[in-house]
């Protein structure tokens, strides 16, 4: 069979050119030279009677929207008119422009944000007319044990395998950047407990299939009980194990004999230098894989890519990249599923229903990817750090959708393999779908093996377009977006599934500063991207729609966000002290536009927030973070990106921690926020919060004694606002006793620095 039927770039001829070990063929695809052997079947019909398996609907109410949208439009540009039209002639005119630079910020900026409020749609399925199952790779990635306990990992990987989906169209891949051997152990364990697990998952009809999730639910029925309970001690028993060797950091010589695969680990094995792993724990063909009830299991690998300390092993993406290679050695999935660690697969179904996008007959081929929204389990009522995402889960990335299709979020995400692969889509591009193993069976595994460590190397990907036109993009923290974006930009759309039974479930950071870091690394990536040669813009030019490009803009402006919001968190302030007004008097009619936009947007966002399923509360926890997440993390962000621009900082990774300590878990639960570390970033909330104090005070001083509350009365809200969302701060400060309060030392810096700011302008 011709080998380049074996590739997924198009069912046309192409003439093919190799590069670096890989066929590029001329329509911009890129797959794995090595498997001829399979044979291509083109699907005309996904299912019996043509039935769409897709269903497109707009979200209500838009109408009503563009109205309000309008008026407030109207009351924006009034907002700028004033500002230009009243600029003052003698003392304030530094702080008047910095504002009036902020407001023209924010009203471009909600601009930019009308592009996904517009026509958002919401899409549905019907995976019941589904026939025809393409094989699918499953990639988990991990790189900390310490912060990613393996056992988290195992339950990830166990909620994939047991997907209701053809076990032999299903291979997992794990990722391990730690190179751990009790991450090997672990996996190891978790494939003799899937002969247990999957069959008792199907039996049961098991829609959360982590078995850690699944067993800290309650309420199971009496018919299963005694199923239930043997399989939750083996669950246990499994658990123990992995948590004493990851408590150890080792295995003892006896568990090494277990399996060859330990031979790989020695004395000089450290997770920052060693060879290429790769382990096929289930391959799916010998008797050893089978279940309990003697059903075939989905294929388990283990691979750890090659790492060397003079190598840029590129994070995730690098990762992610290597598994692309050897998973095309391995089973050559026509579709690939990426989930981080800490995600489980929370609806069994999910594969089926990403696959209807791929497979509808209407518009499934130009669909490159297919993103589920990011959940996390271990959000409080109220979601204190706003790590929900209610507004853009529910509302924005629907609005992406109508625009062209969501970014790609990093977790919860099925890609068409060649799509991912570099290949541009047009219009005569047909899926084929591979109907049959791609490997040699006549092959042991051992052999197999062998053949695909150098895919896992360091030196793979040198003089080649990995990383740029292949795979997943290097050169940004936030490596999701930015593939994404790619993949659009060459032609492909993507589509959003929300369905009510959440797909994934990933693990939320529980503390301020993990939240921040996050948010930094997040917002640092985008903006990256943003002064990059990827800017949607420039990219995107032509390829993608305007909208999309603007809404992609809206993200990837998060950094820059942190000057005008400084602005107003500060200037306004110290304008009080020194009796400078800002904003039009009470009795001006310029005073009807500023109240009509500030109290008509506030009253959208909740009311967009309550419909999105959040509380009174949790909205305003939003917009502490709001505030919280510009002032510091955007801030750092956007120095940093500015230095890396210039070549002053390195490119860095920090693994968000998913485990914390009990302390720490007990206030998270009650809501409490969590300071306790010496950080620059809370310094900076607390000079905040004391300046709001000190213009507040001056203000209501001025109101009480010289009654001039007329041209303040905007101001002093503002403090007041500024006030109340951070009180928590204070609280922190001043009355909080336990570990988690602010420390002394950054309460008396920020203090002694907030009071010398506001004597000095006292003084000048
Ligand atoms: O060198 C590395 C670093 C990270 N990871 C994995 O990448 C995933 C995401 O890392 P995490 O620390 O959990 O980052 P988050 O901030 O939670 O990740 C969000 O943001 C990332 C981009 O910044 C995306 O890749 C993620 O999918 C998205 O959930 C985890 O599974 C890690 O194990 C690697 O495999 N190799
Ligand atoms: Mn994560």
């Amino acid at each position: 069979m011709d080998g380049a039927k074996g590739c997924y770039g198009g069912g046309f001829h192409q003439k093919r050119v190799v590069e670096g070990g890989w066929l590029k063929m001329e329509n911009g695809g890129y797959c794995g030279a090595g498997n001829s052997l399979s044979k291509m079947v083109t699907v005309r019909d996904n299912n019996c009677f043509n039935l769409p398996l897709i269903e497109t609907k707009p979200i209500k109410g838009r109408l009503a929207y563009k109205l309000y949208a309008s008026s407030v439009f109207v009351g924006i540009c009034l907002i700028w008119a004033y500002r230009f039209s009243h600029f003052p002639a003698t003392i304030g005119r530094c702080a008047w422009l910095i504002i009036s630079l902020s407001d023209l910020w924010f009203g471009l900026y909600w601009l930019l944000s009308q592009s996904l409020r517009f026509n958002p749609i919401s899409r549905s399925t019907f995976n019941q007319r589904l026939t025809f199952f393409p094989a699918v790779d499953i990639f988990v990635c991990t790189a900390d044990t310490k912060r990613e306990p393996p056992i988290i990992v195992i339950n990830s990987v166990l909620s994939v395998l047991a997907y209701d989906y053809p076990p032999e169209k299903l291979t997992v891949y794990l990722s391990d950047d730690a190179g751990s051997e009790v991450l090997f152990y672990a996996l190891l364990q978790a494939s003799e407990f899937a002969k247990h697990w999957l069959p008792f998952c199907k039996k049961y009809h098991v829609k959360t299939t982590s078995p850690g999730a699944y067993f800290s639910k309650r309420g199971e029925s009496n018919e299963l009980f005694d199923d239930w309970l043997l399989i939750k001690k083996l669950y246990n028993q499994m658990q123990h194990r992995i948590e004493t060797a990851t408590s150890l950091g080792g295995v003892s010589e006896e568990t090494r004999k277990l399996h060859n695969g330990f031979s790989e680990w020695n004395f000089n094995t450290t997770s920052s230098d060693h060879q290429p792993i790769v382990q096929i724990l289930i391959d799916g063909m010998c008797s050893k894989s089978l279940d309990v009830e003697g059903c075939i299991l989905p294929k388990l690998v283990y691979v750890a890519r090659e790492k060397r300390t003079h190598y840029s092993h590129n994070f995730k993406a690098g990762a992610l990249n290597a598994l692309i290679r050897v998973s095309s050695v391995i089973s050559n999935g026509p579709i690939i599923l990426t989930v981080d660690c800490d995600v489980y697969s929370n609806n069994s179904k999910s594969v089926r229903d990403a696959m209807c996008c791929f497979m509808d007959e209407e518009n499934g081929k130009k669909i490159g990817y297919v993103q589920f929204p990011q959940s996390s389990y271990n959000i409080t009522t109220h979601d204190l750090y706003a790590s929900c995402f209610r507004v853009p889960n529910e509302l924005e990335m629907g609005g992406m959708d109508a625009n062209g299709g969501p970014c790609y979020i990093g977790s919860g995400c099925f890609f068409r393999r060649n799509a991912l692969c570099g290949a541009k889509y047009t219009e005569i591009f047909e899926a084929e779908w591979n109907t049959e193993h791609t490997t040699n069976e006549k092959e042991s595994t051992s052999v197999l093996q062998e053949r695909c460590k150098p895919h896992a190397s360091c030196t793979y990907e040198k003089d080649t377009q990995w990383g740029k036109e292949i795979g997943l993009m290097y050169g940004f923290p936030t490596e999701d977006i930015v593939t994404g974006l790619a993949i659009q930009s060459r032609g492909w759309k993507s589509a959003y599934l929300n369905p009510k039974n959440k797909g994934f479930i990933g693990i939320a950071p529980t503390t301020l500063l993990d939240v921040l870091v996050q948010h930094k690394r997040w917002s640092e990536g985008h903006l990256s991207i943003l002064i990059s040669k990827c800017c949607p813009f420039l990219y995107g030019y032509k390829t993608i729609p305007f909208t999309l490009q603007m809404s992609y803009t809206l993200y990837l402006l998060w950094a820059p966000n942190c000057l005008p919001t400084l602005a107003y968190v500060i200037i306004p302030q110290l304008c009080l002290l020194k009796d400078i007004p800002l904003f039009p008097r009470v009795s001006s009619i310029w005073i009807v536009p500023f109240l009509y936009v500030i109290i008509s947007q506030y009253v959208y966002s909740l009311g967009e927030f309550v419909s999105c399923g959040g509380s009174v509360k949790g909205w305003w926890n939003e917009q502490r973070m709001w505030l919280f997440k510009r002032a510091t993390s955007y801030l750092i962000a956007f120095l940093d990106a500015l230095l890396s621009q210039f070549g002053f900082s390195e490119l860095g990774f920090t693994v968000t921690p998913k485990v914390v300590d009990e302390g720490v878990l007990q206030r998270y639960k009650k809501d409490v926020m969590e300071f306790g570390s010496d950080s620059g970033m809370f310094t900076g909330l607390v000079f905040i919060a004391m300046i709001n104090v000190f213009g507040l005070f001056w203000g209501l001083k001025r109101v009480v004694m010289d009654r001039v509350l007329d041209q303040l009365v905007l101001q002093i809200g503002l403090c007041v606002v500024v006030v109340s969302i951070s009180l928590p701060v204070y609280e922190g400060m001043f009355v909080r006793k336990d570990q988690g309060k602010m420390p002394l030392s950054v309460t008396c810096k920020s203090v002694i620095l907030a009071f010398m700011t506001c004597v000095l302008v006292l003084c000048s």
